[in-house]
């Protein structure tokens, strides 16, 4: 075997014959001598693909057969799929060159330990779906782990076969060498590490960042006969943070493009979104140690400490601006100062339909160490709970709000960045104790998120109807969501254990409906041009009746508040009224001629019948 395998070189062409009977050529991209196959690539219709062949290797006419395939991949859209699977780098000739067979194994070692590339298996696609499948591993194929690979670990197969199915994958981490790219809404995904007590129950990780911005979900399944399988679904966003990602790392591509927008005048919003313990209050307000949070660490502090290093830049010193901050939560669905003993205060909106959280502290501020100060200050006094995932359990969205107001009289607004570390999204079965009033608390949360994702989906169609009304979040952040001067980053938290995959999924599924919409995303093209419809467009007023339906669907939740949710349902029925009223006139116009000849038979049948009657 191996002296036909040194035959094969890497990057020598080759016939592949593939098992609906095509024969083409292929590229040998890796030998592996100790499993005896080869790894085959070639390009089809753009994409590359590639496959391990393990036998059948006919040297004479330089064919090999694609076996059945033991990793079946399939993606929704190609254009998703090449991002996850990148051709490699071209071999070099002069890695072309044969050894002699002595020297086999040395230089294959060298080839394979040249470059970060781990390995590269790209594989069949089927259009239908944007689901992965990959069925085990005969027992003989499969390697042996060390110290979590023990048979000891529960679901010890199903950890083999996520590891296998990394091994194929090219992981290339994002860097703070990478570029920020600008966005009018960004979507972007962060995995923490396993924590102790995962590590303790010797929980699987299951997600997978290979980088530029794709996450892998590896969803243990059993088939009906009870055989193991992983459901491997993929997500790509803008970009995607693995678990040594640092907080100054997330921080350089989400929130500070935002900080710089506000300077430019824009209404600025960072949203950290998740499920309980999934390390959104980590990433936002900094690292716990016990009880005491290290502030200074969190995407607060760093946008603050930004705010004034663009303050004292000579570039916006001559807009004359002063800085203020604000901190509040909100705790099913009222509003309390974190900054003034959690005082409650009201929402009310004036005549010109501006919302005003009435005596909200806004306190002027000089340096980032009193930021950082005020931070801890809020923190301390945030409504907290205790779920099964996280023993500090934030149970209310809070809000910093760093403004900035010009040297006037009027103190005029500048530009505003909230930046908002959301209550978790887990569902009221997560929670230790269903008593009433943690239902209800979860049953407002899920309603103001379900408002926010429909608020930014809103802003990026355009639209003009964007229904802020829905809930307290949405309302305070009513600014945000208006006028072109909007800009908008939500970090998706997940966590990587089996135990949260449905947690995660629901995140996942979350993010992706924020993202589908905003025509900034790589992988929204398609998405996007489905919802871009002109306003003269009849599939634009189609459009406001689903959104009427989802109207309709939020208000029939128990929690939904009724009084709150009605100025938008008289807004959609208004819009809904244009509709028929211009369906009408479209009839009378094109159709007068049809309308007229069905009255004339009409009318002619019904004599007819009158005078037989007679
Ligand atoms: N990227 C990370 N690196 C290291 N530890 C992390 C990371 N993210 C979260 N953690 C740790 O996980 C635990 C839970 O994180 P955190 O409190 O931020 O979760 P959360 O999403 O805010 O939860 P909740 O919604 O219940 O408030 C904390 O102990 C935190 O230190």
């Amino acid at each position: 075997m191996e002296s036909s395998l040194s035959r094969l070189l890497v990057g020598l062409s080759v016939q592949i014959s593939r098992s609906d009977g095509r024969v083409h050529p292929a590229t040998v991209k890796s030998v592996d001598t100790v499993k005896s196959t080869v790894m085959v690539e070639w390009h089809e219709r753009n994409i590359c693909r590639g496959k391990e062949v393990s036998q059948s290797l006919n040297s004479e006419k330089g064919t090999t057969n694609v076996n059945q395939t033991s990793l079946r991949l399939a993606s929704r859209s190609q254009a998703r799929q090449t991002c996850m699977f990148q051709a490699p780098a071209p071999v070099p000739a002069a890695a072309a060159a044969a050894p002699t067979s002595e020297k086999w194994e040395t230089w294959l070692f060298s080839l394979c330990t040249l470059g970060r590339r781990k390995s590269v298996a790209p594989q069949e696609t089927n259009k239908g779906s944007k689901r992965l499948s990959c069925v085990i591993k005969p027992p003989e194929m499969q390697t042996k782990r060390g110290k979590f690979g023990e048979p000891s670990r529960p679901n010890q197969k199903f950890y083999e076969m996520i590891q296998d199915f990394r091994e194929t994958l090219e992981i290339i981490p994002i860097s703070s060498a990478d570029l920020v790219e600008p966005h009018r809404i960004c979507v972007c995904v962060r995995k923490r590490p396993l924590n102790k007590q995962e590590i303790n129950r010797k929980e699987i990780d299951v997600v997978t960042i290979p980088g530029k911005g794709a996450l892998l979900v590896h969803e243990p399944k059993h088939k009906v006969d009870l055989t193991k399988y992983l459901e491997n679904q993929m997500f790509h966003f803008d970009y995607s943070f693995d678990e040594t990602a640092t907080n100054e790392l997330v921080y350089k591509f989400t929130a500070k493009p935002l900080v710089q927008s506000i300077f430019d005048g824009c209404m600025a919003t960072c949203f950290a979104y998740g499920q309980t313990g999934s390390g959104k209050t980590h990433t936002m307000g900094g690292d716990f140690t016990g009880r005491q949070q290290n502030s200074a660490k969190g995407i607060y502090a760093l946008a603050a400490q930004d705010v004034f290093a663009y303050l004292s830049n000579r570039k916006y010193s001559n807009l004359d601006l002063s800085a203020y901050v604000s901190f509040f939560e909100i705790y099913n669905g009222k509003v309390y100062d974190l900054l003034n003993k959690k005082a409650k205060l009201r929402v009310l909106e004036d005549v010109r339909q501006q919302v005003q959280v009435v005596g909200l502290e806004e306190v002027y501020v000089t340096t980032a160490e009193e930021v950082i100060r005020m931070i801890q200050t809020g923190s301390a006094c945030r409504t907290s709970g205790q779920t099964s995932a996280n023993a500090n359990s934030s149970r209310s969205h809070a809000i910093l709000q760093i403004v900035l107001r010009r040297n006037d009289r009027a103190s005029t607004l500048h530009g505003k960045f909230s930046l908002v570390d959301l209550a978790g999204n887990e569902r009221g079965t997560d929670v230790s104790s269903n008593d009433r009033s943690t239902l209800v608390e979860t049953a407002e949360i899920n309603r103001s998120l379900l408002a926010l994702k429909e608020c930014i989906r809103s802003l990026g169609k355009n639209s003009d109807h964007i229904p802020f009304r829905m809930s307290t979040l949405t309302k305070v952040l009513r600014d945000s969501f208006i006028g072109e001067k909007s800009r908008t980053c939500m970090i998706s938290m997940v966590s990587p254990g089996m135990a949260s995959c449905e947690y995660t999924m629901n995140t996942l599924r979350y993010a992706d409906r924020v993202k589908e919409l905003n025509g900034n995303s790589k992988a929204s093209g398609a998405a996007n041009s489905k919802y871009s419809f002109p306003k003269s467009h009849h599939l634009y007023e189609i459009h406001n009746i689903v959104l009427a339906t989802e109207l309709v669907k939020a208000m029939e939740q128990t929690s939904y508040n009724i009084e709150s949710g009605l100025p938008d349902l008289v807004d959609h029925s208004r819009k809904l009224l244009g509709l028929y009223n211009s369906l009408i006139l479209y009839c009378s116009s094109m159709n007068r001629l049809i309308v007229c000849i069905y009255i004339y038979i009409y009318l002619f049948f019904f004599s007819y019948i009158y005078r037989l009657s007679w």
